[in-house]
């Protein structure tokens, strides 16, 4: 037997964390992934904006204990610097994602692009390919998934 989850978005509840840092590029990953559940008629949608992806677990961490959302949608854009700053907020941010979705029940979706420069981060905010659409996709498949799994 093969479980996989579908794109319906219709009936599904969907949380958004963004950040505000580098919001050239996450406003542009932000509308990408509107236009995906839109698109897939998910009409229920709490957006949560946040500093920097810094800040990102803490809200979707508590997101996920609310357990209301049948998934969470976290987006951001780190940029490497002159700074080792970069590597810090890259890691952390993902180990924070990974954490959540270990030890609560809500699907939490890894949307943080990192990359050398803005011209690269435009590239998957829009020019290249729009990854806030594809991470939305991932989101509806693993919110329906994780239904079919009850
Ligand atoms: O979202 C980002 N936050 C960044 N830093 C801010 C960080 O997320 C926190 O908001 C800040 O450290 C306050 O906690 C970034 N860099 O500094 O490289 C970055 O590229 N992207």
């Amino acid at each position: 037997m093969i479980y996989e989850g579908d794109y319906k978005g219709e009936g599904l509840k969907i949380g958004i964390v963004v950040s505000r840092f580098n919001d050239l590029l996450t406003k542009e990953l932000l509308d990408g992934a509107l236009d995906c559940f839109k698109r897939h008629g998910v009409e229920n949608i709490d957006i949560f904006k946040v500093p920097g992806a810094f800040e990102i677990p803490f809200i979707a961490k508590e997101l996920a204990k609310k357990e209301n959302y049948d998934a969470i949608l976290a987006l951001g854009a780190v940029v490497k610097g002159e700074t080792y700053h970069f590597e810090l907020v890259a890691n952390e941010v993902a180990k924070g994602v990974a954490h959540i979705n270990l030890t609560y029940e809500t699907p939490v979706i890894f949307g943080v692009i990192t990359v050398d420069d803005e011209i690269q981060g435009l590239d998957r905010a829009g020019i290249k390919s729009n990854k806030g659409f594809e991470y939305a996709l991932a989101t509806l498949e693993m919110a329906n998934l994780k239904k079919k799994l009850k």
